[in-house]
């Protein structure tokens, strides 16, 4: 029997199969890692909005937490999206108990059509409540001007509100640039309360980016399941997510999903 690594991710469905949990498993699978799921929330969603969303309860995400932990156990997990404060305290609260450190949060917050996916009191708490446990934090531009409070226009702007992210007590802060509409790179920052590590790649014009940011924090938290460090960790997403970005499938009417399987295509299997 072989052994394998295993990764958690607490977030929402997405019935569209682009974003939330499904994106999150699709990219674990591919990465050779072993994927397991608690879910926050159902939403019907598809490719051109989300429909409806149904919240679970807080102790059924509990409940899920409790099997995966007094069992299998994970080398690392990340959040997506928790819907409310209620969630986010069930999370918290669960992460504490197991003494789980391979936390990646992606404080999701609106869905790309603008749908609410965290409610707004909630913001509090996952800045009170869940940023002191993370490992790593992965905002785009608007969430993380939700965060700070403060705009971001510039590079001076994107290292100003990494550093008042960390002061929040994740280790690592990674601001993405998927937002920076006038820059014909995609360039994320990273940080750990010192130093700032650039990632970049060439802007893909597309408008197939469903889930991109699911993706990308699954395949971040996969390499860390692996026992990858951060830095590197990050640097591998970067290539599966722009290899996934760039090879987008044409599924629906709306902003299509990324391409899960891509990066076997440029002979980039991860293992
Ligand atoms: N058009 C693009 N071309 C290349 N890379 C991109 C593009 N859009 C986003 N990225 C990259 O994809 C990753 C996810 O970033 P993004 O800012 O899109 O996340 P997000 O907004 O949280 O996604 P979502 O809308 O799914 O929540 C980052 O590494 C970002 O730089
Ligand atoms: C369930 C879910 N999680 C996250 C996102 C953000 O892409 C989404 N659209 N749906």
């Amino acid at each position: 029997m072989k052994n394998v690594s295993k990764a958690l991710t607490i977030a929402g469905s997405d019935s569209g199969g682009g974003a939330g949990i499904q994106a999150d498993l699709k990219t674990f699978q591919e990465l050779n890692v072993y994927g397991m799921s608690v879910l926050t929330a159902v939403t019907a969603q598809n490719t051109l909005g989300v429909q409806a969303v149904y919240p679970m309860t807080p102790e059924a995400v509990r409940r899920q937490i409790d099997s995966i932990a007094q069992d299998m156990g994970t080398d690392a997990l990340k959040t997506g999206m928790l819907f409310s404060a209620e969630i986010i305290a069930a999370v918290a609260e669960k992460i504490r108990q197991y003494q789980w450190e391979k936390v990646v949060v992606d404080p999701v917050m609106v869905a790309k059509g603008g749908e609410t996916l965290l409610e707004r009191e909630a913001v509090d708490s996952l800045k009170n409540d869940l940023l002191p446990l993370a490992c790593l934090v992965t905002p785009n531009i608007p969430e993380a001007e939700v965060l700070t409070e403060m705009s971001i226009q510039t590079m001076e702007d994107k290292k100003a509100a990494c550093q008042k992210l960390h002061r929040l007590g994740p280790k690592w802060v990674l601001i993405k640039g998927g937002h920076d509409r006038g820059d014909d790179q995609a360039t994320d920052i990273l940080f750990d309360g010192k130093e700032f590590f650039t990632f970049q790649s060439k802007r893909i014009p597309t408008k197939n980016t469903h889930g991109t940011g699911c993706t990308f924090s699954a395949a971040i938290t996969a390499e860390l399941a692996k026992g990858a460090e951060v830095p590197d960790a990050v640097s591998a997403a970067k290539k599966f997510i722009a290899a996934a970005i760039e090879n987008g499938i044409k599924i629906g009417k709306g902003h299509g999903p990324t391409n899960h399987w891509a990066h076997r295509l440029k002979g980039d299997e991860s293992n």
